[in-house]
């Protein structure tokens, strides 16, 4: 872990001082391009180029299961997780078809999932077959914590190195929100009731078993707060510390990453915990409907880019939001100067 912290490298700074400069010598007014703007410059820091590139974007999930679904906090069963591996594989799934329509290359990848998978084109790096229920005991060993960020590290390094510009991360999980909120509430230090949400849509009802379930086994498990290492060991999940890992690849070699919904946003937080400068690689494509994903935002100190009421996962609002960065390296590398096109420049206040 002390190899990432050396690796991964502070933004460019002066790149994006000179980006600023640039963009503001384009044929519009000033800031006219608001956010945009920003993102370009974000870009040119992460990428230390000054006219970054984001495409192909590369697209990879983490798959896996999760122990604490047998307390009936999801409203699918179990081998949904397996299931929708195998529509992945058949590129079926939400995911699939985004990846598609933004050109990125995609994969995915079987960390945990509990049921063996023997079908062509997934990768199989399974650690487990699934956490244990982390009511009852931890979720899993810090060995096996290490071993599914290293899993992540190395696929998006794999990814990476067949050229992929911009990295989006994905997660497939039966239960994954209800670990997910866990980590929230461990790193916010807030009441459960105030960020436990429907995930993909449990009953009204339900949410104050999942709600008690979390602050059973919170009580039970006790991880440090200041350990990421500890949190994913306590709590899980394998895919988590995956999606993880590969952050901490992707800002390690200068690579943007979208960051999607709930799920995803605390990998980062996790990541960010491992190595603060990780966070400045990161985007957030969207806000999810889950209550919780409001707060680990707000810890990640991140706006998402769209707001659209999703809480799919598998990296879809960030496969979604990818235009909105390649609009924003096209501004740069395609519009005309004030001078090339021979336009006149704003009359200066007071002049
Ligand atoms: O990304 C999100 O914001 C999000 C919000 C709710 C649910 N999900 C997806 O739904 C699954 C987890 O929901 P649940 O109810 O089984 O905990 C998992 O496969 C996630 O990809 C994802
Ligand atoms: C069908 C289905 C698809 C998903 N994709 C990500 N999480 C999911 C959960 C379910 C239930």
């Amino acid at each position: 872990m002390n190899n990432v912290k050396t690796a991964i490298q502070p933004l460019n700074v002066e790149m994006g001082q000179q980006v600023r400069k640039y963009i503001d010598t384009l044929t519009k007014p000033p800031g006219s391009l608001g956010r945009l703007e920003e993102l370009a410059i974000q870009l040119a820091e992460m990428t230390s180029e000054a006219f970054p590139a984001v495409s192909p974007a590369g697209v990879i999930v983490f798959a896996a299961d999760h122990g604490v679904v047998e307390e009936g906090v999801s409203a699918f069963p179990q081998e949904v997780t397996v299931q929708m591996v195998m529509n992945f594989l058949n590129n079926g799934a939400a995911i699939n078809v985004f990846s598609r329509q933004i050109g990125a290359m995609f994969e995915v990848v079987d960390i945990g999932v509990a049921a063996d998978i023997e079908a062509d084109g997934v990768v199989k790096r399974k650690i487990r077959y699934g956490t244990s229920n982390f009511c009852k005991q931890d979720a899993m060993t810090r060995q096996e914590v290490e071993k599914a960020i290293a899993v992540g590290y190395e696929r998006a390094e794999q990814m990476i190195g067949q050229g992929s510009k911009c990295l989006i991360l994905g997660e497939m999980g039966i239960g994954n929100t209800t670990p997910s909120s866990a980590i929230v509430a461990v790193l916010s230090g807030l009441e459960v009731g105030t960020l436990v949400g429907q995930g993909t849509g449990i009953a009204e009802e339900k949410l104050t078993h999942k709600q008690n379930v979390i602050v059973r086994a919170l009580k039970e498990r006790k991880p440090d707060p200041k350990d990421p290492i500890d949190i994913l060991a306590k709590i899980g999940g394998l895919e988590i510390a995956g999606m993880t890992g590969a952050m901490l690849a992707a800002a390690a070699n200068r690579i943007p990453i979208i960051i999607d919904g709930f799920i995803c946003t605390i990998s980062a937080l996790l990541a960010k915990g491992i190595c603060q400068t990780a966070s400045d690689y990161m985007i957030v494509g969207h806000r999810s409907v889950e209550p919780g994903h409001g707060i680990a935002l707000q810890l990640l100190g991140k706006k998402p880019l769209l707001d659209l009421d999703l809480r799919l996962g598998e990296g879809s609002g960030a496969a979604v939001a990818f235009p909105i960065l390649q609009s924003a390296t096209l501004m740069l590398k395609e519009m005309a100067t004030f001078a090339s096109a021979g336009i006149s420049k704003e009359q200066r206040k007071g002049v």
